[in-house]
């Protein structure tokens, strides 16, 4: 059939037709969590499809359909409890609509032209339609308009004026009344013969999975599509879902950004990306090179590593929260200070567009859009990202304006294959170390592992993930949940996404399996400043001495699909690591030639910096006051006597390293002629303390 097309009434011909267009509303019905909390415009088309002729003989409303009532009802339906489907939102309209008696069938089209498309188009819609045979399978939605009807009424009045020599309608009248409306999916004829409620055709009878309803995992069981036997009005409230709680039915991106500067931290790094990895829920899709960086705000204290992760997840954004603070805890990472030398942090950079602020969660992370120690490898891997939220925009023009540019030292491109390097010995009293010459060099796009390197390291099991680059929502670089991981086939998963693994059943670490999810929510989180656990990596290429080995898992030595189950094994709290760092102060060797001058990453959107407004405070700070404008990059004042955005100045390298970031600014604080590794800019505000925010 075709949209609309004639529908042949009980005597033979062609019924008439009442054609509604446009009926639009905004809704909050999708599977990605943004849709949800945002909501956006979704428009219907409804042609009921009945006899009009008594009403025309008798000019009385009461004989047809009044029109814009049932604008009302479909707007209602738009408008109302979410569903992930647009396929659910037609079969309520659908339902609504048959639940009127002089309807025969009803055809429905549900636009939905702003759904997440990552290609140019115009509109996506579902076109359905039902009648008294092929009857919708959801309960009929209560909407402020009509009443509801039971299906015994609808059946008895249908049957009545199907076959009015029957005599079908008193019958049909005197059937007793089973509650709200249900309509079965069955002919008509046969609903008059049972009680409706006892069993009904909601979306359990045809597995609510197949519906979505569940596949989001939001809505309270029974919410979906189940008989409505609440009041109308309560029935119609979406429940309150708490954005941060929800997990998307599908695989959504997230950026995470890494750091470390106490311990070995290359390979803390190393090893964290296969932590991260192997979280079931998580899937790491591509990893930017290897930054070292200044340390910013708090005491002073070594260079950091840092780099960022593409993820991919069906973790909640609390959920995901919790697994990286895991993974925090597991390589020792205690929090003393403010800002202060770690030996791991994990932040949640970004996920999906989702922008939220709660107080133990804020998205995208607050401070990001000023910190070109998470912006520049964050460019680098993805040149095209945006950072969404207050101060966002494009990633690879925030980084190039960020405040602590000239402390970004250098990049290496091979870092998770590449040696280790230990031979920066580099201030074990929390001084600066030294660093190479901040130079303005550019990191041509390659992949964050040679091939090479991997196939040469076959048989390593802590090999980290070495994913195709370019993680992009658009289809060639996309994600394929279900497809075999296209990449390090030689680091196997450890962990089998199977719902019933759990993660790290142990209570002290937090997460108890719960039936499907992999995280118990409700479980207390794993970080306990008290007793401070030393990671030991299981695969170390450092010269560093270490603990005895305290595996969390049990993890397969080599590839064995499929993945066998996850074996917690015990472990006690071992001594917390030395709090050296080795973060190598020079470039080590690299596979990577990395081209000079410094270019912006290619294919950047077109983007014009804001004027800069803001001032910097008269005092040292880090902080930058947050700026209502989306898009506008964090001002910076221009360095006295110096361009430095976007021309950078001469090329210069001198080693397979790259020294990246534009010349120093003289003064990119304003305050004095210090390097910002000496000036530490980021002060933390008077009377901070540091378990404030750490729960
Ligand atoms: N986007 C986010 N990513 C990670 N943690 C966050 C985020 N938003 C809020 N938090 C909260 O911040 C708390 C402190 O995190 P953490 O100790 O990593 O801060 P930090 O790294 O010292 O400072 P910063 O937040 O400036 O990076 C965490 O316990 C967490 O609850
Ligand atoms: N260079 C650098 N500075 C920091 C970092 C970091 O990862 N790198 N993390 C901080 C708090 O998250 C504070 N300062």
């Amino acid at each position: 059939m075709t949209f609309a097309e004639a529908v042949t009434g009980p005597h033979g011909r062609p019924l008439d037709r009442i054609c509604l267009e446009g009926v639009s509303a905004t809704g909050h019905h999708g599977v990605l969590p943004h849709e949800r909390v945002e909501g956006q415009v979704f428009r219907a088309d409804v042609v009921l499809h009945l006899d009009t002729r008594a009403a025309a003989t008798s000019d009385d409303l009461a004989a047809t359909v009044s029109y814009a009532d049932v604008a009302q009802d479909v707007h209602d339906v738009l408008a109302g409890s979410p569903a992930d489907l647009v396929e659910t939102v037609a079969e309520r309209i659908a339902a609504v609509v048959l639940d009127r008696p002089a309807v025969h069938a009803v055809d429905v089209r549900v636009h939905k032209p702003q759904a997440p498309i990552e290609v140019p188009f115009d509109d996506v819609s579902i076109v359905i339609r039902r009648d008294r045979e092929h009857a919708p399978v959801v309960a009929t939605p209560a909407v402020s308009g009509a009443e509801p009807r039971t299906a015994s009424e609808v059946a008895g009045d249908q049957r009545a004026e199907a076959s009015p020599s029957l005599g079908l309608a008193g019958a049909a009248a005197a059937e007793p009344s089973y509650g709200p409306a249900v309509v079965a999916p069955t002919m008509a004829d046969a609903l008059a013969d049972e009680p409706v409620g006892a069993e009904p055709f909601g979306a359990e009878s045809f597995g609510a999975e197949a519906f979505g309803a569940e596949a989001f995992g939001t809505e309270p069981a029974g919410a979906a599509e189940a008989p409505e036997t609440a009041e109308p009005a309560e029935a119609d409230v979406a429940p309150y879902l708490d954005p941060l709680d929800a997990a998307p039915a599908r695989p959504i991106g997230a950026v995470l950004a890494l750091g470390a500067n106490l311990g070995d931290a290359q390979v803390t790094l190393r090893d964290a990306v296969t932590d991260i990895d192997r979280v079931p829920g998580i899937q790491v899709t591509d990893v930017s090179p290897l930054a070292r960086t200044a340390a910013v705000g708090g005491p002073d204290q070594p260079d950091f590593l840092n780099a960022v992760l593409i993820v991919k997840t069906t973790l909640s954004p609390r959920d995901l929260l919790r697994a990286v603070q895991q993974v925090e805890e597991l390589h020792g990472r205690v929090r003393e200070e403010r800002w202060g030398p770690r030996t791991l942090d994990v932040d949640i950079v970004q996920y999906d567009t989702l922008t939220t602020t709660s107080d133990d969660l804020e998205l995208p992370h607050p401070r990001a859009h000023e910190r070109a120690f998470v912006l520049v490898p964050w460019a680098e891997v993805a040149p095209d990202a945006v950072l969404g939220g207050l101060g966002g925009g494009p990633v690879s023009q925030l980084a190039v304006t960020a405040p602590d540019r000239a402390g970004i030292r250098w990049l290496a491109l091979d870092w998770l294959t590449g040696p280790t390097q230990s031979t920066g010995q580099v201030a074990t009293d929390g001084g600066p170390a030294p660093s190479a010459p901040v130079q303005s060099v550019s990191v041509e796009r390659a992949p964050a592992v040679a091939p090479d390197a991997r196939s040469s390291e076959p048989e390593t099991p802590q090999a980290p993930p070495t994913p195709p680059h370019g993680y992009a929502s658009e289809a060639p670089q996309g994600y394929a949940p279900e497809g075999p991981r296209d990449y390090a086939p030689e680091a196997p998963r450890a962990y089998s996404p199977q719902p019933s693994q759990g993660y790290a059943p142990e209570a002290p670490q937090g997460y108890a399996p719960e039936g499907p999810r992999d995280y118990a929510p409700e479980a207390p989180q794993g970080y306990a400043p008290e007793t401070p656990r030393a990671y030991v990596p299981e695969v170390s290429t450092s010269s560093t001495p270490q603990a005895p080995l305290v595996p969390i898992f049990e993890v397969p030595s080599a590839p064995q699909p499929p993945a066998p189950p996850v074996t917690a094994t015990p472990h006690a709290p071992v001594p917390p690591a030395p709090s050296t760092s080795q973060v190598p102060a020079e470039p080590p060797a690299s596979s990577y030639e990395l081209p000079l001058p410094y270019d912006p990453p290619a294919q950047q959107p077109a983007y014009e910096p804001a004027p800069q407004a803001y001032q910097p405070p008269a005092e040292p700070s880090y902080e930058v006051p947050d700026q209502p404008q989306a898009y506008q990059p964090p001002a910076m004042p221009a360095p006295p006597e110096q361009q430095v955005y976007p021309a950078f100045g001469e090329p210069a390298r001198d080693d397979a390293y790259a020294v990246w970031g534009p010349p120093a600014p003289a003064d990119p604080f304003g305050t004095s002629a210090q390097h910002p590794t000496a000036a530490h800019p980021e002060v933390p505000e008077a009377g901070y303390d540091p378990t404030e925010r750490d729960r």
